[in-house]
């Protein structure tokens, strides 16, 4: 069982143990983050995110395909895609009509804490999952992390506070990411970010997440150390911002 938590993400994490898995064959290659962000040297490496609403109030109804077609011509290094249904409006279907339009590494951007949920995300062409330390025992962290390198899917870390740091880097995982916002007030901290962000060694990629809204802040994080931004809320209100923040 997962971490005993509070209000709407026990809900979600609860959702999330109830979820089919999804059995089609895969039909795409891997396509890895870790190279793509490494190879991402004259532009800020973008992942852009397509997720209709989210808790902290955004409602965006966009077209799905013109919007990540938009993205990966305009150069984002990644896409991701919300799966979560309930708080996001995101569905399994957005991500398979994705990953078979973009030859870019998609992130399948979902709460997950079970194998079924990383089989879905592995048989509907996903490269990436995203595995959030506050909803997992260290042990489920761990095995979950495994069980998607054995299919040859890469994961992101997710951590939000310098506790979720400490058990990350008891590990051998080698992408990061630090998210702005806290999961339970929703708030973001861009500053709470930098800070993490600089007591992350250099040999793991780091992915700053969340509230990011201009090319300054994206300067800023790299200048803490960010190897990638993760950028949602911003980009589905105006697609066209990409232009200014890569
Ligand atoms: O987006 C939310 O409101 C949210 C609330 C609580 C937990 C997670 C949430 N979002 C997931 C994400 O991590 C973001 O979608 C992603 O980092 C992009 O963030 P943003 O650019 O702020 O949309």
């Amino acid at each position: 069982m997962p971490r005993f938590l509070d209000g709407w993400l026990s809900d979600v994490v609860k959702n999330s143990l109830n979820r089919a898995r999804v059995n089609k064959p895969r039909e795409r290659p891997i396509y890895l983050l870790s190279k793509f962000i490494k190879s991402s040297v004259n532009k800020n490496a973008i992942i852009a995110e397509y997720k209709k609403k989210s808790p902290s109030g955004l409602n965006e109804n966009r077209n799905l395909v013109e919007y990540v077609k938009f993205m990966e011509e305009s150069g984002a290094i990644g896409i991701s895609v919300l799966t979560e249904e309930k708080y996001f409006g995101g569905s399994y279907n957005d991500l398979e009509t994705v990953t078979k339009i973009v030859k870019l590494p998609v992130l399948m951007k979902d709460f997950i804490v079970t194998e079924k949920q990383i089989d879905t995300a592995f048989n509907l062409g996903a490269d990436v999952i995203l595995l959030i330390v506050k909803i997992l025992t260290e042990r489920e962290l761990v095995n979950l992390y495994e069980y998607a390198k054995s299919l040859g899917l890469e994961a992101i870390v997710e951590i939000t506070d310098e506790n979720d740091l400490k058990i990350a880097l008891r590990h051998n995982f080698n992408i990061i990411g630090v998210n702005a916002r806290n999961l339970i007030s929703l708030e973001v901290d861009i500053q709470k970010v930098k800070k993490l962000l600089e007591l992350i060694p250099k040999n793991i990629i780091k992915i700053a997440e969340s509230g990011i809204k201009s090319r300054e802040e994206i300067i800023e994080l790299k200048k803490a150390g960010a190897d990638a931004f993760l950028i949602g809320t911003t980009l589905m209100k105006d697609p066209n911002k990409i232009k200014e923040l890569i």
